[in-house]
């Protein structure tokens, strides 16, 4: 990280360095690096391999720097400065692999995104397939994450056909035979597709990172940008999967954002970087786990009220009893007092429905229903980082959740109950058929308490990861007994699950 004096006390920055060619056009390669670590709030250095004289029609001509210059230049600053990331984009000749090589074996750091990049998308070469071979066999077994589009996947596995997800998750698992620690394999280019799907196998899981497609002719440059967009969020400290999840949302945001955009006169028009609602942070945001949602209290200041507690303190005492998620229900004044309690605590804390409180609190992200604001808009507002979860009884509405943009699902009720009136019961039959469609994690929601708890649990399928629960908790004398007693429960029935 690079450090700054801030009123005597040092500041660390995240630090990208990018080795990639210059695109006159400023839409990909070093420009969209610059730009997408801005917005991001990390520090980005630049090693320039080449300088293309690059517009919306296409390229028009490629001048490679000499190797030895392009590694002093990766000398100048890796000896200075403290690097984090490094990400690669054009590497246009082997000797210029071989120097990158040399320079990250001299110089480590904590991670190499390597972007793949041969052909852009106007078809013009960048990198010919001189490099295939030091690519596959020196380059990529060094990366901790490589991202080809789908023509680069297919170069890498010698002209493989690719054109459905299917084969995407076949090409990821080939590529990472070859030695890279992750892969990315980006359907942006897929065939008549609705939705934007990239593959993600980290070696174990293949996931399906799904968003809305952009209907837009600026998108020149979204691999770049998302390489390093990536490569940020893994200098601020996040694990891969999160990052990548991230930095393909910021990806979609900007090209909402730049979606109709008019410059140059090609087919393919560069995108706004620099969102005009900047709500990206240089902190390392709270990274949503899949986990979180084991215990997840949702207050209610009617049943606190009763027992003559404050809000703050049945969140203190849910946290303090095991609670691993809190959702509020409670506004303005109390969410920025429980905003810093569950902060000092490590335990996220996500707001019902409010959006704008939210913001303003500074709260990690929104739970909405199907009525409330539509979950792309929600996106928009809150940006790439924040969680948001949403309120599902079907299968429909789980998989449209997915698609905007969700990172969890609430399924319920699961059975019946007071807290919500009119609310209509799904059953455990219900609730486990929306967790089999549900590509996202799911907490049950709905008349669970201490005495159902375990048989929520016991429909054992794999991406229900807890429940959520008001009265078990907020309607106890203790809260904090009572959210023991049921973090016991629900530790017992995951290990009979196992
Ligand atoms: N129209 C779109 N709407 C939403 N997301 C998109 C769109 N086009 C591409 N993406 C996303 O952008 C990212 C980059 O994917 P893509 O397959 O276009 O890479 P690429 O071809 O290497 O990009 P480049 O244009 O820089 O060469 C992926 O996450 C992809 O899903
Ligand atoms: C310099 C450069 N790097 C990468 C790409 C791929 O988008 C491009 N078009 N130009
Ligand atoms: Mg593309």
């Amino acid at each position: 990280m690079v450090s700054t004096e801030n009123n005597g006390h040092k500041m660390k920055i995240p630090h990208v360095m990018t080795v990639a060619g210059s695109d006159s056009g400023a839409g990909a390669g070093i420009q969209a690096d610059l730009k997408a670590c801005a917005a991001l709030g990390v520090y980005c250095s630049t090693v320039i391999t080449a300088v293309t004289a690059q517009n919306t029609v296409g390229v028009q001509g490629v001048n490679i720097l000499p190797e030895d210059f392009v590694a002093e230049q990766m000398k100048s600053v890796l000896s200075d400065m403290e690097v984090d990331v490094v990400k690669t984009g054009m590497l246009p000749s082997v000797g210029m692999v071989k120097v990158l090589l040399h320079s990250i074996k001299e110089y480590p750091v904590q991670a190499l995104v390597v972007d793949p990049v041969m052909v852009a998308t106007s078809g013009d070469v960048l990198a010919g397939s001189s490099v295939l071979p030091v690519f596959r066999q020196e380059l990529l077994p060094m990366a901790d994450l490589v991202t080809p589009n789908l023509k680069e996947a297919s170069y890498l596995l010698g002209g493989m056909h690719l054109e459905t997800v299917a084969d995407m998750r076949s090409a990821a698992k080939l590529i990472h035979d070859m030695g890279p620690r992750n892969v990315l394999v980006k359907g942006g280019d897929l065939p008549a597709s609705m939705d934007a799907v990239d593959v993600f196998f980290d070696g174990v899981n293949l996931y399906e990172l799904g968003s809305t497609r952009i209907n837009t002719r600026n998108t020149h440059g979204t691999g770049c940008t998302l390489a390093s967009s990536i490569a940020a969020e893994l200098a601020k400290g996040l694990p891969m999967l999160s990052a990548v999840k991230i930095a393909k949302r910021y990806v979609e945001t900007a090209l909402n954002y730049g979606k109709d955009m008019a410059i140059g006169r090609g087919p393919q028009g560069p995108f706004d970087h620099l969102l005009k609602l900047k709500v990206c942070r240089s902190v390392a945001p709270r990274a949503f786990c899949p986990s979180d949602l084991f215990l997840y209290a949702v207050t209610d200041s009617g049943m606190n009220g009763k027992w003559g507690r404050s809000i703050s303190d049945a969140v203190k005492a849910a946290i303090e009893g095991g609670a691993t998620i809190v959702q509020l229900r409670d506004f303005i004044e109390a969410a920025k007092e429980c905003v810093s309690i569950c902060h000092s605590k490590g335990v996220p804390i996500l707001i019902n429905d409010r959006v704008d409180v939210a913001l303003a609190s500074d709260a990690d992200g929104v739970h909405v229903g199907q009525s409330d604001m539509p979950v792309s808009l929600v996106r928009s507002l809150l940006g790439p980082e924040k969680i948001i979860g949403v309120s599902c009884k079907t299968l429909q509405q789980a998989h449209e959740a997915w698609i905007n943009g969700a990172d969890y699902i609430g399924s319920g009720g699961v059975f019946p109950t007071n807290t919500k009136a009119n609310n209509k019961t799904i059953g455990l039959d219900g609730l486990k058929e929306v967790c089999l469609a549900s590509k996202l994690p799911v907490v049950a929601i709905g008349g669970i308490g201490l005495s159902n708890a375990h048989s929520v649990m016991e429909i054992n399928v794999p991406n229900l990861e807890g429940v959520a629960v008001v009265s078990a908790l907020f309607n106890a004398e203790c809260v904090s007994s009572a959210t023991k007693q049921l973090h016991e429960i629900l530790k017992q029935a995951v290990q009979t699950r196992k």
